[in-house]
């Protein structure tokens, strides 16, 4: 087990394997875990069009005013329309899962850990243990930087499948033009003078990460996290969700609600950094996975961050009297080192930035 600093050097998978009847104490949710043992209700969670949001007619004002009302509520909607092919969807997700099906030497050589230790963000692995008391969460991940496509390190892309490298470079793709149809979108709802504001925001050199979940079954899902409670970082994230097992949960007005699944639409989350610059008119939203004695579950995310050397702020269009700025501005490379902080205490980094 790893110590302060380092990461676990014990998959979840190979515990999961041994087919203990327990799991290790660090993975145990410890405290007021309450809303754990909480059976979450379905979330009426919105499809959007994405095609319709852009046409020129009345549909497309009703479309926009149910993204609205889905980005002011909970942060987050499925969308559906958005011009990925399902066989592009379908073929990520199985290139992803076949991976985790490799033995796990073969995985070991994509390691977030350099010589067995120290923690890197990019590869396979888990979470960086930051203290002894960290909860761990029931999953393993491929995390990897999928732009700017110059600073991508190819050695840490599986060779296996096959496709796999193709096949998440096609989908990174097709996905940055779905992110910059729905930030625009988003301006115009917001009636910002510049429809491009937040594709402008994101810089020269903004960020894409890809994370590759796999979450196996656990024999204690009422005490176990698949990943704990959190907030995304960044200005979104699309994700593909196991169409044959739940699990994501979203946290409103003091109640977990199951996010609903529906094959090939791409759940869209809203993070911290759009709650910022949009002055807190767009929300994001606590998460959390949870575990399933059953069966496993994997989910494949693209995150959108802002150039990590800018700054951000709340849109100064914004900003008036009734309504002041209400989060300072941050540099976003301090802001993703804080996040990481915060995760592994389970709190969150937006908190700190509140005026
Ligand atoms: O696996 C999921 O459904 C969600 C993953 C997630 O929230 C994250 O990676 O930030
Ligand atoms: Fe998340």
């Amino acid at each position: 087990m790893g110590s302060m600093g380092e990461s676990t050097a014990t998959t979840v998978q190979e515990l999961a394997n041994a087919g203990k009847p327990d799991v290790p104490a660090q993975y145990m949710v410890r405290g007021n875990h309450d809303q754990q043992l909480a059976t979450a209700v379905a979330a009426p969670i919105p499809v959007i069009d994405l095609c319709c949001l852009f046409k020129e007619d009345g549909a497309a004002v009703d479309e926009a005013s149910k993204l609205r009302s889905a980005l002011e509520s909970w942060g987050l909607f499925l969308l559906s329309n958005h011009g990925i092919d399902t066989s592009m969807m379908d073929g990520m997700m199985s290139a992803s899962r076949e991976f985790f099906m490799r033995p796990l030497d073969e995985k070991q050589r994509y390691t977030n850990l350099i010589g067995g230790k120290q923690f890197q963000f990019e590869g396979y692995g888990n979470d960086r243990v930051r203290s002894p008391d960290q909860i761990l969460d029931w999953s393993d991940r491929l995390y990897l930087k999928v732009e700017p496509e110059n600073e991508r390190r190819t050695a840490l892309w599986p060779t296996h499948p096959v496709n796999f490298r193709d096949d998440l470079h096609e989908f990174t793709k097709k996905c940055g033009a779905v992110k910059d149809n729905l930030l625009q979108a988003m301006a115009k709802l917001l009636e910002l003078d510049n429809d491009d504001y937040f594709v402008d925001q994101l810089g020269e050199k903004p960020e894409t990460n890809a994370r590759c979940s796999y979450y196996p079954q656990c024999p204690r899902p009422e005490l176990v996290f698949g990943l704990k409670p959190h907030c995304d970082g960044t200005v979104l994230t699309l994700l593909m969700v196991d169409d044959s097992v739940g699990g994501l949960q979203v946290l409103r007005d003091g109640l977990w609600w199951d996010v609903p699944v529906v094959p090939h639409t791409l759940l869209v989350i809203i993070g911290d950094q759009t709650e910022i610059m949009s002055n807190g008119f767009f929300k994001s939203p606590v998460h959390r996975v949870v575990t399933n004695a059953e069966k496993e579950r994997l989910s494949v995310a693209l995150d959108y961050s802002v150039d990590h050397e800018r700054e951000i702020e709340p849109s100064p269009q914004l900003i008036d009297e009734k309504r002041p700025a209400l989060y300072r501005k941050v540099k976003v490379k301090d802001y993703i080192a804080g996040l990481y902080e915060h995760f592994s205490q389970g709190t969150m980094v937006i908190d700190t930035l509140q005026i």
